[in-house]
């Protein structure tokens, strides 16, 4: 698309609409926007609706080159406050949103004052969106908000089936043995178990599953210029692998580390982030109060859910630790049910716990007081918590949590992971031996390290920020 003299180039920015892909996707576009760039955001209506009631009307009117737009809910209506069903979400999308997408880009082409588009950035299961922009002769490219060992992880899918190992013979397939197979074959993959993939392969058959909707959209990912919010040091071995096979990558992460560059102000917004859940910044305050490293931090991130049984052990057993700890539980925790506990529990921990719906994460992560988080391991979260320099205890709900919960303890040492059944002894415990023990000192020493690595990679002349702007280069 030509551009006259003085128009900047057009990025349409298409996050998957979820929380987790949301926010590095803003943070990723207010950079662009600070490079000249026109930005056009697009969420679903939903997403839309709750952007207002979270950050107020004034944030989505967006500014003169930054624009929120939106497209129809692949769902159908719902008011609730939660993320949607993430399959649902996944089927729905690449069916039904391929054609509002490319009318609206039609739109945004034929608006006076408005640049056109030059290039189209899609969340990496969003394919539908590099199908709009093929269709309509403009460049793509495919951000990838997960982390680079989750993407190998899905790549492996196509071995699976392969080597016949998936769909399982049989359905004892995770007491019998099975899931606990190293997967030694996979080049790039150091101590993988099978259980360690992507978690759509916990059922018995392929058909209709989830299964091959990510294979699908991680091989696409070859095939396109590819964005990771990732820094090459911390995953040189997925990034060597992945590099043989699709050259144009750019590893940007982190990104909220490598925003620092880009002060608040230039990037016009009063609002630096884009939580769909009213944040509690209280708890900051709380936090001051305690001595370093003396708190433990529980989050589960947007999308994790647990039956009542498990949100019950979590909670004894952070009670039983007799440690500080800042719980955060989302109204949608448990499945159709409250995440209320019995008035004994609130008594017990009453001057020691601070409980509330959501949080400005990252500054948690910042606060000297946090001395270990208890995450889901989604990406986010666990980059967070390297850029913060905290270990982590890691209890992954789906995707590729599982993959990112065993790199924290057996490729970057910075972590433990709880039994998928928790119970809360074993809570006790490991929260314990975090704060208080040898293992704990260790990975909080290792985890300052990485957090060093981080912010060398985004300072200026480290590879994030060089890739940065080697992708400014490829988006002028
Ligand atoms: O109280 C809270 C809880 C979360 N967050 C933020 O919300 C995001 C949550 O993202 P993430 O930790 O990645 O978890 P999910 O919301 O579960 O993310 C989805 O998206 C990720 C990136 O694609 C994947 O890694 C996950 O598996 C997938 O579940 C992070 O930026 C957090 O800082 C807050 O600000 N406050």
């Amino acid at each position: 698309m030509e551009l006259s003299k003085n128009q900047k180039p057009h990025v349409v920015c298409v996050p998957f609409p979820a929380q987790g892909h949301v926010n590095p996707f803003m943070q990723f576009s207010k950079l662009l926007r600070c490079k000249g760039f026109h930005i056009t955001f697009v969420n679903n209506e939903f997403n839309h609706r709750r952007l207002i009631k979270s950050l107020g009307p004034e944030f989505v009117k967006g500014q003169p080159d930054f624009q929120f737009k939106t497209i129809p809910d692949a769902l159908p209506p719902s008011n609730m406050d939660a993320t949607q069903d993430v399959p649902s979400l996944c089927i729905a999308n690449q069916k039904h949103s391929y054609a509002p997408l490319k009318e609206l880009v039609n739109k945004l082409n034929s608006s006076p004052g408005v640049p056109p588009v030059t290039t189209i950035i899609y969340d990496g299961i969003m394919s539908f969106a590099g199908k709009v922009a093929k269709d309509l002769g403009i460049p793509e490219f495919v951000f990838w908000t997960a982390s680079a060992c989750g993407l190998m992880g899905y790549l492996q899918y196509h071995q699976l089936v392969q080597r016949a190992i998936f769909p399982y013979k049989d359905e004892n397939f995770e007491t019998d043995g099975t899931f606990d197979t190293n997967l030694d074959w996979i080049v790039g993959m150091k101590d993988i178990r099978l259980k360690d993939l992507p978690s759509f392969i916990r059922d018995t058959k392929k058909v209709d599953s989830m299964f091959d909707f990510w294979d699908g959209e991680a091989q696409n990912c070859l095939r396109t210029p590819l964005i990771i919010n990732t820094f090459q040091e911390f995953e040189s071995d997925a990034f060597q692998v992945l590099m043989a096979k699709n050259p144009n990558i750019y590893n940007i992460g982190s990104l909220h580390l490598l925003g620092r560059h880009f002060p608040h102000k230039e990037n016009g917004f009063k609002s630096s982030g884009s939580s769909l859940w009213k944040n509690d910044s209280k708890c900051i305050q709380w936090l001051d109060q305690w001595e370093p490293s003396s708190v433990i931090y529980v989050n589960y991130g947007s999308i994790a859910r647990m039956s009542e049984k498990h949100l019950k052990e979590f909670a004894w057993g952070l009670a039983d630790s007799n440690l500080p700890f800042l719980w955060i539980k989302r109204p949608d925790l448990v499945m159709g049910n409250s995440t209320e506990m019995p008035q004994e529990f609130y008594d017990e921990v009453k001057d020691r716990a601070y409980i509330t719906t959501w949080c400005p994460q990252e500054q948690v992560l910042n606060h000297p007081s946090v001395g270990v988080f208890l995450t889901h391991s989604g990406w986010n979260s666990t980059l967070e918590g390297i850029c913060g320099g905290v270990p982590m205890i890691g209890w992954p709900f789906f995707a590729e949590q599982q993959t990112n919960c065993r790199y924290l303890s057996k490729t970057w040492g910075v972590g433990m992971d709880i039994k998928e059944d928790v119970k809360r002894e074993d809570v006790t415990t490991l929260v314990k031996e975090m704060l208080k023990g040898d293992k704990g000192k260790e990975l909080r020493k290792k985890s300052l390290e990485w957090k060093n690595k981080s912010l060398e990679a985004t300072d200026i002349g480290g590879s994030s920020y060089n890739d940065f702007f080697k992708l400014i280069k490829a988006l002028q």
